[in-house]
C-alpha cells in the first residue's frame, strides 16, 4: 500500500465506494490518506483509503473513501465481513453516499456474462449468522426498507451506465438481487427456485450492508457485474471460482469506467444536496426512538451515540 499519512482532516468525506470481489482497488485517482477508524463495532475489512478526485465544476478535487469489502487480498468470506464496521467507519467520516460494488450470478438467460445491472430488489436468503443491525442490547429501531436502494442516486447511476452503452458497457436498469449466505454455491435446486422467485441475480454481500446503510441514513446504490449463470442454465456450465475472476478480470476496466463515470456525477455541485442524502437525514432518530429513555442500556446508549451524535441524547 502507498506510503500516505494515515489521517485526513482536510474535508468531511462524503462519497464512499465499496469494491466488491476483482474490485479491491480503484487505481486511477490520487491516493492521499489511509485511515482506518476504530468503531464501537470493530474495525472495517479494510483500511481506508481516501482518494482525490477532480471536482469537474470547481478547482478543489472531492475526496472519496475506498473501502474493500473482503479485505486487500480477499481474506474475509461474506459471512465475516464486518458490515457494522465498514457502514459506521463512513458515516463516521462523514459518508452519506455509497456505490457498492458485487460480482453477482445471473439468473436470466438474457443478463449475460460481464452486464451491468443496477438493482432496485433483495430476497433475503441469508441465515441470520450475520450480525445485520445497529439496534440491539437495549435500544430498538426499525426502519423502513420497502426500497432497499435510493431511488434518486439509482437514477444518476443508470443515467452513468448507458452513458457508456456501446463501448462494451450492457446495462439492464432493474433487477432483484437474491443474497444468499454461502460460501458455497447454490444447489441447482436453489438456483431454479430463485428464478421462479423473479430474482435478476444472485450474490453473498448486498445484505446486511444495505439494511445497515439504510439505518445510517446513507443513500446507497448496488452495481452488479454478472459473471456467470449460477448452476441454472442448461449449456453454460456451473459456477466456478475461476469462471467469476475470469469475467470480473476481463471486464474490470469497465467495471472501473462505470464507477469512474459515477463520481465525475457526482462530484457535481448540482448533486450536493443528493450527496449529502438530505432526504434521508433525520429518518432514525424517529426509527430508533421507540424504546422509552428509561429502558435504553447504557452500552447501547453510548454506541449509537458514537454512530448518532445527538440523536439519543
Ligand atoms: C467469488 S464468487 C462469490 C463472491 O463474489 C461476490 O462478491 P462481491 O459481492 O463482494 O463482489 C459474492 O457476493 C460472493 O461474496
Ligand atoms: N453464482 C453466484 N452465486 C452467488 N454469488 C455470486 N457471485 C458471483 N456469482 C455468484
Amino acid at each position: 500500500m502507498a506510503d500516505v499519512p494515515s489521517h485526513y482532516n482536510a474535508d468531511p468525506i462524503h462519497i464512499a465506494v465499496i469494491g466488491g470481489t476483482g474490485l479491491q482497488h480503484l487505481p486511477g485517482f490520487s491516493h492521499v490518506a489511509t485511515v482506518e477508524p476504530d468503531t464501537p463495532w470493530g474495525k472495517p475489512s479494510s483500511p481506508i483509503s481516501v482518494l482525490h478526485h477532480p471536482s469537474p465544476s470547481s478547482h478543489k478535487p472531492v475526496p472519496i473513501a475506498f473501502v474493500s469489502r473482503h479485505g486487500l487480498h480477499h481474506e474475509l468470506a461474506p459471512h465475516e465481513v464486518p458490515a457494522r464496521a465498514n457502514i459506521a467507519a463512513l458515516r463516521y467520516l462523514g459518508v452519506r453516499t455509497i456505490i457498492a460494488f458485487s460480482a453477482v450470478g445471473s439468473l436470466q438467460e438474457h443478463i449475460k456474462p460481464r452486464d451491468f445491472v443496477v438493482p432496485d430488489q433483495i430476497i433475503d436468503r441469508t441465515k441470520g449468522i450475520r450480525p445485520f443491525t445497529f439496534f440491539e442490547g437495549g435500544m430498538v429501531g426499525h426502519v423502513g426498507f420497502a426500497d432497499p436502494f435510493d431511488p434518486p442516486l439509482a437514477k444518476i447511476v443508470r443515467q452513468c451506465g448507458h452513458s457508456l452503452e456501446g463501448e462494451g458497457v450492457a446495462l439492464h436498469d432493474k433487477g432483484t438481487v437474491v443474497c444468499m449466505e454461502g460460501p458455497q454455491f447454490s444447489t441447482r435446486a436453489e438456483s431454479n427456485l430463485y428464478r421462479q422467485w423473479g430474482g435478476s441475480v444472485i450474490n453473498m454481500s448486498a445484505l446486511p450492508e444495505a439494511k445497515l446503510a439504510k439505518e445510517a441514513e446513507i443513500s446507497y446504490q448496488m452495481i452488479c457485474m454478472s459473471t456467470d449463470y449460477d448452476c441454472w442454465h442448461e449449456s453454460a456450465g456451473d459456477v466456478t471460482v475461476e469462471m467469476v475472476m475470469g469475467n470480473m478480470k476481463a471486464n474490470s476496466e469497465n467495471a472501473r469506467r462505470f464507477v469512474g463515470a459515477v463520481l465525475n456525477e457526482l462530484s457535481k455541485e448540482e448533486h450536493g444536496d443528493q450527496v449529502l442524502a438530505k432526504h434521508l437525514a433525520g429518518q432514525t432518530k424517529f426509527a430508533g426512538s421507540i424504546t422509552g429513555a428509561h429502558g435504553r442500556s447504557q452500552v447501547a446508549k453510548e454506541k449509537l451515540g458514537w454512530l448518532f451524535p445527538g440523536y439519543f441524547d
